[in-house]
């Protein structure tokens, strides 16, 4: 009954064949529902007896529920780059939707089912262009109506590449894709850049086929986008500056500090007879690097042995790791998530290094695993090692300050480019035309455990940090303390209490502005006009959230009138990926 009743929909014609199979699926259950519950229900003993109704459950259709996404999430973000797509290719959006309704109530494994149809191989796809979350964008046809298109993802594919894909997923708009081979290359693909063996399997080093100068324009690109979707009203009314080119990191590989490699135990398993791969999750399926088929593994997380972006005291513990997780694997009954944070000792000369090292990721004959730099600027040498303890306090340096915090806490990524950064910001914050008399404040929103605060104190009179998190308050407070600043002092709480405690005059305070990804709320943004700052540099690791924020600022609150975006510029905290930290400088028109 099964196979008859799919076959009687397969010949159906476009375009009602997506749904037309869908209701054959259903049909077929509720079938086969009916059946089985003949069995269970109840029928009169006798013929004579009124035949009594037989109640069938119906089945429930599937339907699609669009997850709520914020607007400057990934998944919002793309919303605003398949309608640019759209408009580029006289589109209307009409002709690109996807029944995904239809694929949701396919229940048929066969290989005519709607489900294949959809997920299929597609040859000669043309890429247009990138999205900001660094992926191809293609226009493929519609497998079940030829009037019409589907947008496609393909990870890895570069603006030009003629490539052969298979699409495995089906969205409203758009469908995800694994690139399977690129047959014409794109200009901007340089294969004999790639440096990272797991390169296009692993999401980690995303952009390592691109010259560095290439990832600087598209971070670039990146914020211009930003501001399109997120601040029209800026950009058509002519309210924004030329976007400064983004400023490079000193280290295009070997700067994170941070990692955090992840296994995964199977559920069923109670004791595991084999080691897990222990590293990152894999992007899709993708078969289009040959060389890099059985490196790392095929599993949803690949097996990695070194990062090419982590530093080398963070490989140094991973070799660790991995050597204690060999040994240990079987004790694990659940997943986990293992932390490598570089942590940063200023070595006393005339003390053994060895007798300076408290806890660290240790090699295989028990001794804490380091290396020693020397930063010749401030004449001081350094040890690195490598923690593993989420809650063990560790140590930045950064431009010649300590900056102590508890391993699993936030701390910015790349210690290489912080010095750049943090002179950016501190010069940005000057007061035009200030005498030496004056004074002069600042007022440090998001603060964490002080990076901006601190970098900024010289030749400011006071400077006050608030930040949600307590445990980063104190640590504020104490490296304030141990850098010997005597000006700052931190507050804990939400960013939108801050103007409750702020003394300063409004003249002569400028505002740091360093929110998480989903950046400021209105209430702060409205009490920040209020007060009515000289200068505000606003740093974002989401440039979306930054863009609507601005917007919001300039055009939505009484005093953000009198202000102008004096500039705008990217900073590359995450080479080799599509990440890009934004900095906006408002003053005062
Ligand atoms: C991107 S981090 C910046 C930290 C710091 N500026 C730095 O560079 O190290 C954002 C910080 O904002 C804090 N935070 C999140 N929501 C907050 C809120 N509503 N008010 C104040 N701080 C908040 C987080 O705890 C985190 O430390």
């Amino acid at each position: 009954m099964f196979l008859i009743g799919r076959n009687s929909f397969r010949f159906i014609a476009f375009p009602s064949l997506a749904r037309a199979v869908a209701y054959s699926s259903v049909s077929t259950r509720r079938l086969i529902m009916s059946e089985s519950n003949s069995e269970t229900i109840k029928r009169p003993a006798a013929s004579t007896a009124a035949p009594q109704q037989v109640r069938v459950k119906k089945p429930k259709l599937k339907k699609y529920k669009a997850k709520k996404v914020d607007a400057t999430s990934p998944l919002g973000v793309l919303q605003f780059e398949i309608q640019d797509l759209l408009k580029e290719n006289n589109l209307k959006q009409e002709q690109v939707e996807n029944d995904v309704s239809a694929i949701l109530n396919d229940f048929s494994k066969d290989e005519n089912s709607i489900t294949s149809t959809f997920h299929r191989k597609v040859n000669d796809v043309r890429i247009l262009k990138l999205t900001s979350g660094g992926d191809g964008m293609a226009l493929i046809n519609n497998p079940v109506d030829s009037e019409k298109k589907q947008i496609v993802i393909v990870p890895f594919g570069l603006p030009g590449d003629l490539v052969n894909i298979k699409v495995f997923k089906t969205h409203p708009l758009y469908v995800e894709s694994d690139l399977l081979d690129v047959i014409e290359k794109s200009p901007m693909r340089r294969d004999e850049l790639i440096r990272d063996r797991y390169f296009g399997k692993s999401s980690a080093s995303q952009f390592d086929f691109l010259d560095y100068k290439e990832q600087l324009k598209l971070k670039r690109e990146t914020i211009v986008n930003a501001y399109k979707h997120f601040a029209p009203r800026l950009v058509t009314e002519k309210l924004l500056p030329q976007v400064d080119d983004t400023v490079a990191s000193p280290l295009e590989y070997s700067y994170r500090t941070k990692i955090t490699p992840h296994f995964d135990v199977p559920r069923k398993v109670k004791v595991l007879e084999y080691r897990p791969p222990l590293g990152f999750s894999q992007k899709g399926r993708p078969t289009w690097r040959k060389e890099a088929l059985e490196v790392g593994g095929n599993g949803s997380i690949l097996d990695i042995e070194e990062s090419s972006l982590a530093t080398e005291i963070l490989n140094i513990g991973l070799r660790n790791e991995r050597r204690r997780f060999e040994r240990e694997f079987s004790k694990y009954k659940k997943g986990a998530t293992i932390l490598l944070r570089e942590n940063t000792i200023i070595l006393n000369p005339s003390r053994k290094v060895k007798e300076q090292l408290k806890e660290g990721s240790r090699d295989e004959n028990g001794e804490i695993s380091y290396i020693e730099v020397e930063d010749k600027e401030h004449n001081v040498k350094l040890a690195k090692t490598c923690v593993t303890n989420p809650r063990q306090i560790v140590t930045e340096y950064v431009d010649g300050y300590t900056f102590k915090f508890t391993a699993g806490e936030f701390f910015q990524n790349n210690n290489s480019i912080l010095p750049i950064v943090t002179k950016f910001v501190r010069d940005n914050l000057q007061i035009p035309n200030s005498k030496e008399t004056e004074p002069r404040y600042l007022v440090d929103a998001y603060c964490g455990s002080g990076l901006f605060s601190i970098c900024s104190s010289k030749g400011v009179d006071k400077v006050t940090g608030v930040e949600i998190s307590a445990d980063s308050v104190s640590f504020a407070v104490k490296n304030a303390e141990a850098n010997g600043i005597k000006n700052c002092n931190f507050i804990v709480g939400k960013a939108e209490k801050l103007f409750e405690s702020i003394d300063t005059p409004n003249d002569r305070t400028s505002v740091i502005l360093d929110p998480p990804r989903k950046g400021c709320d209105e209430v702060f943004m409205k009490q920040l006009a209020e007060y009515y700052p000289a200068r505000i540099v606003y740093i974002s690791c989401n440039v979306h959230s930054q863009a609507r924020d601005i917007e919001f600022f300039l055009k939505e609150t009484e005093k953000g009138a009198h202000y102008k975006i004096e500039s705008l510029r990217g900073f590359d905290f995450f080479p080799q990926t599509h990440h890009v930290e934004s900095v906006c400088v408002l003053s005062r028109v």
